[in-house]
Protein backbone atom coordinates (compact mmCIF):
# COMPACT_ATOMS: atom_id res chain seq x y z
CA UNK A 1 0.00 0.00 0.00
CA UNK A 2 1.67 3.30 -1.25
CA UNK A 3 2.05 5.93 1.63
CA UNK A 4 -0.98 8.30 0.27
CA UNK A 5 -3.17 5.91 0.27
CA UNK A 6 -2.24 4.02 3.73
CA UNK A 7 -2.51 8.14 5.38
CA UNK A 8 -5.94 8.27 3.83
CA UNK A 9 -7.29 5.04 4.60
CA UNK A 10 -9.42 6.04 7.94
CA UNK A 11 -10.20 3.05 9.28
CA UNK A 12 -11.04 4.02 12.78
CA UNK A 13 -14.37 5.58 12.03
CA UNK A 14 -12.22 8.85 11.94
CA UNK A 15 -14.37 11.58 9.44
CA UNK A 16 -11.88 14.03 8.35
CA UNK A 17 -7.84 13.87 7.38
CA UNK A 18 -5.51 17.47 7.92
CA UNK A 19 -2.23 16.90 6.85
CA UNK A 20 0.75 18.81 8.54
CA UNK A 21 4.69 19.25 7.86
CA UNK A 22 7.78 19.08 10.35
CA UNK A 23 11.44 19.91 9.20
CA UNK A 24 13.97 19.47 11.29
CA UNK A 25 17.33 21.13 9.80
CA UNK A 26 20.38 19.70 11.66
CA UNK A 27 24.22 19.81 10.90
CA UNK A 28 26.65 16.91 12.59
CA UNK A 29 26.73 18.64 15.95
CA UNK A 30 23.15 20.40 15.97
CA UNK A 31 19.25 20.86 15.48
CA UNK A 32 17.65 23.31 14.76
CA UNK A 33 14.20 23.77 17.18
CA UNK A 34 12.19 26.69 17.47
CA UNK A 35 9.85 27.91 21.16
CA UNK A 36 6.39 28.15 19.04
CA UNK A 37 5.50 31.19 19.96
CA UNK A 38 1.16 31.31 19.79
CA UNK A 39 -1.58 28.93 19.07
CA UNK A 40 -1.29 24.94 18.92
CA UNK A 41 1.57 24.06 20.99
CA UNK A 42 2.64 27.32 22.21
CA UNK A 43 5.59 26.93 24.91
CA UNK A 44 6.98 23.60 22.77
CA UNK A 45 10.27 23.15 21.20
CA UNK A 46 9.52 21.98 17.92
CA UNK A 47 10.78 21.77 14.26
CA UNK A 48 9.18 23.67 11.67
CA UNK A 49 5.85 23.34 9.81
CA UNK A 50 2.20 23.28 9.63
CA UNK A 51 -0.66 22.63 7.48
CA UNK A 52 -0.48 22.26 4.24
CA UNK A 53 -2.66 24.56 2.18
CA UNK A 54 -5.24 23.20 -0.57
CA UNK A 55 -3.77 23.06 -3.95
CA UNK A 56 -0.30 22.41 -2.61
CA UNK A 57 2.09 19.73 -2.32
CA UNK A 58 3.48 18.21 0.73
CA UNK A 59 6.63 19.12 -0.24
CA UNK A 60 5.77 23.13 -0.82
CA UNK A 61 4.14 23.22 2.03
CA UNK A 62 7.26 22.12 4.26
CA UNK A 63 9.38 24.62 2.28
CA UNK A 64 6.51 27.30 2.71
CA UNK A 65 6.39 27.03 6.20
CA UNK A 66 10.35 26.80 7.02
CA UNK A 67 10.27 30.09 5.46
CA UNK A 68 7.23 31.39 6.93
CA UNK A 69 8.45 30.39 10.71
CA UNK A 70 11.86 30.63 10.80
CA UNK A 71 12.90 33.03 7.29
CA UNK A 72 15.25 29.86 6.02
CA UNK A 73 15.11 28.30 2.51
CA UNK A 74 15.91 24.86 1.71
CA UNK A 75 15.65 23.57 -1.98
CA UNK A 76 13.26 20.70 -2.76
CA UNK A 77 16.42 18.99 -3.65
CA UNK A 78 17.85 19.15 -0.14
CA UNK A 79 14.65 18.04 1.58
CA UNK A 80 14.41 14.35 2.75
CA UNK A 81 11.34 12.82 3.35
CA UNK A 82 11.67 10.86 6.09
CA UNK A 83 8.11 9.10 7.16
CA UNK A 84 5.37 10.38 8.80
CA UNK A 85 3.50 10.38 12.25
CA UNK A 86 -0.19 9.71 12.26
CA UNK A 87 -2.51 11.16 15.18
CA UNK A 88 -5.96 9.47 15.03
CA UNK A 89 -7.67 11.83 17.82
CA UNK A 90 -10.52 9.92 19.47
CA UNK A 91 -13.06 13.11 20.61
CA UNK A 92 -13.04 15.14 17.22
CA UNK A 93 -13.03 11.81 15.13
CA UNK A 94 -9.84 13.77 13.35
CA UNK A 95 -6.84 11.91 11.73
CA UNK A 96 -3.70 14.45 11.96
CA UNK A 97 -0.85 13.19 9.22
CA UNK A 98 2.62 14.59 10.13
CA UNK A 99 4.91 14.60 6.93
CA UNK A 100 8.47 14.52 8.57
CA UNK A 101 11.15 16.11 6.97
CA UNK A 102 14.99 16.53 7.66
CA UNK A 103 17.31 18.79 5.54
CA UNK A 104 21.21 19.81 6.19
CA UNK A 105 21.51 22.86 3.62
CA UNK A 106 19.71 25.82 3.43
CA UNK A 107 20.02 29.32 2.65
CA UNK A 108 19.05 33.01 4.21
CA UNK A 109 19.24 34.53 7.26
CA UNK A 110 18.02 32.61 10.00
CA UNK A 111 15.28 34.91 11.88
CA UNK A 112 12.81 34.90 14.59
CA UNK A 113 9.29 35.23 13.27
CA UNK A 114 5.64 35.96 14.94
CA UNK A 115 5.68 32.32 15.18
CA UNK A 116 8.57 30.88 16.08
CA UNK A 117 11.73 31.83 18.20
CA UNK A 118 14.85 29.71 16.72
CA UNK A 119 17.97 28.16 18.73
CA UNK A 120 20.32 25.78 17.68
CA UNK A 121 20.61 22.78 20.41
CA UNK A 122 23.25 19.95 20.76
CA UNK A 123 22.31 16.80 19.74
CA UNK A 124 22.50 15.26 23.14
CA UNK A 125 20.92 18.73 24.95
CA UNK A 126 17.51 18.26 23.17
CA UNK A 127 14.94 19.40 25.20
CA UNK A 128 12.41 16.46 25.07
CA UNK A 129 10.71 17.47 28.44
CA UNK A 130 10.17 20.83 27.14
CA UNK A 131 8.54 19.23 23.44
CA UNK A 132 5.05 17.37 22.35
CA UNK A 133 5.16 13.92 24.39
CA UNK A 134 5.60 12.00 21.47
CA UNK A 135 8.81 13.98 19.77
CA UNK A 136 11.24 11.58 22.23
CA UNK A 137 9.69 8.50 20.82
CA UNK A 138 10.94 9.29 17.33
CA UNK A 139 12.92 12.02 17.06
CA UNK A 140 15.45 10.01 17.50
CA UNK A 141 14.87 8.00 14.50
CA UNK A 142 14.58 10.93 12.02
CA UNK A 143 18.50 11.96 13.76
CA UNK A 144 19.80 8.24 12.77
CA UNK A 145 18.48 9.51 8.91
CA UNK A 146 15.60 6.52 9.33
CA UNK A 147 12.47 6.07 8.03
CA UNK A 148 9.88 6.83 10.29
CA UNK A 149 6.54 5.33 10.77
CA UNK A 150 4.79 6.68 13.66
CA UNK A 151 1.22 6.17 15.25
CA UNK A 152 -1.22 7.73 18.03
CA UNK A 153 -4.41 7.07 19.57
CA UNK A 154 -4.90 10.07 21.43
CA UNK A 155 -8.03 11.22 23.85
CA UNK A 156 -8.89 13.87 25.48
CA UNK A 157 -5.92 16.88 25.61
CA UNK A 158 -4.03 14.70 23.29
CA UNK A 159 -3.59 12.13 26.06
CA UNK A 160 -1.83 8.69 24.69
CA UNK A 161 -3.51 5.91 24.48
CA UNK A 162 -2.04 3.56 22.01
CA UNK A 163 0.79 4.11 20.35
CA UNK A 164 3.36 2.15 17.50
CA UNK A 165 6.51 3.39 16.79
CA UNK A 166 8.82 1.99 13.77
CA UNK A 167 12.16 2.64 12.59
CA UNK A 168 11.82 1.79 8.80
CA UNK A 169 13.96 2.05 5.32
CA UNK A 170 13.17 5.75 4.05
CA UNK A 171 9.75 5.89 2.30
CA UNK A 172 8.84 7.47 -0.79
CA UNK A 173 6.95 11.05 -1.07
CA UNK A 174 3.88 9.86 -3.04
N1 LIG B 1 6.08 16.67 17.64
C1 LIG B 1 4.80 16.90 17.37
N2 LIG B 1 4.51 17.77 16.40
C2 LIG B 1 3.23 17.99 16.15
C3 LIG B 1 2.21 17.34 16.85
N3 LIG B 1 1.05 17.75 16.33
C4 LIG B 1 1.33 18.64 15.36
O1 LIG B 1 0.51 19.22 14.65
N4 LIG B 1 2.68 18.77 15.25
C5 LIG B 1 3.41 19.67 14.36
C6 LIG B 1 2.98 19.66 12.96
C7 LIG B 1 3.20 21.11 12.58
O2 LIG B 1 4.56 21.28 12.20
C8 LIG B 1 2.93 21.88 13.83
C9 LIG B 1 1.53 22.40 14.01
O3 LIG B 1 1.23 23.27 12.98
P1 LIG B 1 0.42 24.63 13.22
O4 LIG B 1 -0.79 24.35 14.02
O5 LIG B 1 1.37 25.66 13.70
O6 LIG B 1 0.01 24.90 11.74
P2 LIG B 1 -0.12 26.29 11.01
O7 LIG B 1 1.17 27.08 11.17
O8 LIG B 1 -0.58 26.01 9.64
O9 LIG B 1 -1.26 26.88 11.90
P3 LIG B 1 -1.96 28.25 11.87
O10 LIG B 1 -1.28 29.06 10.82
O11 LIG B 1 -3.37 27.83 11.56
O12 LIG B 1 -1.75 28.74 13.27
O13 LIG B 1 3.21 20.98 14.89
C10 LIG B 1 2.53 16.45 17.87
O14 LIG B 1 1.67 15.87 18.53
N5 LIG B 1 3.85 16.25 18.09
Amino acid sequence: MSTEQETNNNNNNTNKTVKFTLIFIKNSEKILLGLKKRGFGAGKWNGFGGKVEKNESILDGAIRELKEESNLTVTRSDMKYLGYVRYDLTESLQTDIVYVFIATKFSGNLAETEEMSPKWFKIDEIPYDKMWVDSKDWLPIVLRNRGLLAKYVLSGERDIQKKSVEDIDVPELV
